[in-house]
């Protein structure tokens, strides 16, 4: 295993969260990432180096030993499955909650629901903990959509403010989990290249604490 480090950054709304905090680490783009077509990026470390890719492939690179560090967001890591990660450190950025939501005053059918979600894996495993028999039908987006052209009787999808759900006629349910960006670290990463993840690892839970400090002022 080569002693340079590599970190995958989830693309999109994570990413301007996430190199404030990577940059009070001592981590920096060696270039400006909107400018840029690339997808692997030098940074002011010669031996770290950064890959921005879609959340939901973080895990993956991360499990597989593609990219020792991943940043991405716990309903990410929910869904994929925690095999072969270490999930240290809370960032505490992008706070939102994973629910259940359907159409506003509209009780769910008791016995067996339709459910649409990209997050087919934790639907699964909420509704079967329910004890409800849900068809859980795999969308990749615009799930508030799917109640309204009766495709589905309920969702479940990340809530934040509940402005998606009120604009399409819905409302939140039922909690699954409250959700923040997590950073996770290969298994074999984390003991052949502590010496090099360790010091990472607290420079970051520093920049979370004064982040956090400084939000509270
Ligand atoms: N409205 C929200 N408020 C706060 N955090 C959110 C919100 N929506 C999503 N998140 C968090 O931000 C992460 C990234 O969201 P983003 O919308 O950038 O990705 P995505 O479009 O869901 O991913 P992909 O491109 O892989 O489909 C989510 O995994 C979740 O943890
Ligand atoms: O409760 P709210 O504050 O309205 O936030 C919830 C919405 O935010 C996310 O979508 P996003 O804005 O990231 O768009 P997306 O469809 O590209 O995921 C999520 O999928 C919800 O639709």
């Amino acid at each position: 295993m080569s002693k340079q480090l590599i970190l995958a950054l989830s693309k999109g709304r994570i990413l301007e969260e996430t190199l404030p905090l990577l940059a009070d680490a001592g981590i920096s783009p060696a270039e400006d990432l909107s400018k840029s077509r690339k997808l692997l990026f030098d940074t002011n470390l010669p031996d770290v180096k950064l890959v921005i890719i879609r959340a939901t492939d973080v895990p993956t690179y991360v499990q597989l030993g593609a990219a020792d560090v991943g940043i991405a967001g716990k309903d990410v890591l929910l869904e994929h499955g925690a095999e072969g990660l270490y999930e240290p450190l809370d960032l505490e950025i992008a706070r939102c909650k994973l629910m259940t939501a359907g159409v506003t005053g509209q009780l769910p059918a008791r016995a067996r629901r339709r459910v649409a979600t990209k997050f087919v894996n934790v639907a699964r495993r909420y509704y079967a903990e329910q004890g409800i028999q849900a068809e859980v039908i795999k969308l990749y987006g615009a799930m508030e959509l799917a109640p309204l052209m009766n495709l589905a009787d309920e969702i479940v999808d990340i809530v934040d403010t509940g402005n998606t759900l009120r604009a399409n006629g819905m409302e939140p349910r039922e909690l699954i989990a409250h959700i923040s960006t997590r950073l996770v670290v290969n298994k074999a990463a984390m003991t052949m290249k502590h010496e090099r993840i360790k010091p990472l690892l607290d420079r970051l839970g520093s920049a979370v604490k004064k982040r956090q400090t400084q939000l509270a002022e």
